[in-house]
């Protein structure tokens, strides 16, 4: 689903590569972790997979498209078979919550009726069902990153990357929206969750890939992530609505692994 070969990514005016010869193959269904320190490559492996970036050699496979070989033009139409999702949530502050998930259907010319079908579903699913008139700033940052998950899955695509999604999030917020894009993996949605968050890697025990300076150092089935000592990490501020985020989760049951299926495969 997801294919790096022999990828080398070195950005304009840059001495050092970004990624140096990467090789990664994440299968269709698969949930992986991209962890390691800061600069160590998680977002250009990211960007690189978006087509946000080109790489400077080797071969980046995505749905089956080679993505050196996609022209721009083709780009948008790549981009509908993949969701992302962003440390800082990235909605549209204008908008309301439905507003900002029927948006991404829009974009892509979806009719009315399906919109009208969609965005309801999808909200219910991350659990912020009745909260599709606010706008934003009237949301709890976890529950931002709910609307956030939920324009990025709307239109059901096959991949769901997520970049740092939990880096603005308090530690227990942060596994309620971990244990949410597991259950979005668990409908059958390949999720690539780039992270520096050593909890809620070893709550999951997903497959890890590790980064250090531009290399996989670590590629593991069910792994762990020790972060280095020093090394930033996602400890985020305090976030005075986490009290209203618990509450949400417990209310979609999220936080109750049997009922959604928290078995390992
Ligand atoms: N647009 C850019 N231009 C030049 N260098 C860049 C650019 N983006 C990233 N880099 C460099 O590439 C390397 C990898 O950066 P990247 O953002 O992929 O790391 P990361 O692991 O995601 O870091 P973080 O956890 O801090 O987000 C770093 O040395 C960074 O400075």
């Amino acid at each position: 689903m997801i294919r790096f070969d022999n990828v080398t990514k070195v950005y304009p005016r840059s001495t050092r590569p970004a990624l140096d010869d990467v090789n990664v193959n994440v299968e269709r269904g698969e949930f992986v972790f991209v962890v390691g320190p800061s600069g160590s490559g998680k977002s250009t492996m990211l960007r690189l997979a978006l087509r946000e970036e080109r790489a400077t050699s080797g071969t980046v496979l995505v749905a089956g498209q080679d993505l050196g070989s996609l022209s721009a033009r083709k780009v948008p139409r790549f981009r509908r078979e993949i969701g992302a999702v962003f440390q800082d949530f990235r909605l549209l502050p204008g908008k309301t919550v439905d507003q900002n998930v029927a948006f991404a259907l829009q974009v892509i010319g979806k009719p009315s009726s399906a919109i009208r079908q969609l965005v309801p579903e999808t909200l219910e699913m991350v659990g912020l069902e009745g909260k599709g008139k606010r706008l934003p700033h009237q949301l709890s940052g976890g529950e931002q990153q709910r609307v956030a998950i939920a324009r990025a899955v709307v239109n059901k695509p096959q991949i769901l990357l997520c970049d740092e999604p939990t880096g603005n999030l308090d530690p227990k917020i942060s596994l309620d929206i971990v244990h949410l894009l597991d259950r979005i993996n668990r409908t059958g949605t390949t999720v690539v969750m780039a992270t520096h968050d050593a909890d809620t890697v070893n709550q999951l025990r997903r497959r890890v890939v590790q980064l250090d300076e531009g290399h996989v150092v670590r590629d593991e089935q069910h792994g762990t992530y020790l972060a280095p000592i020093g090394a930033a990490t996602s400890s985020p501020p305090s976030d005075p609505d986490a009290v209203e985020d618990a509450e949400v989760a417990e209310e979609i049951g999220d936080l109750d692994p049997e009922r959604f299926g928290g078995e390992d495969r």
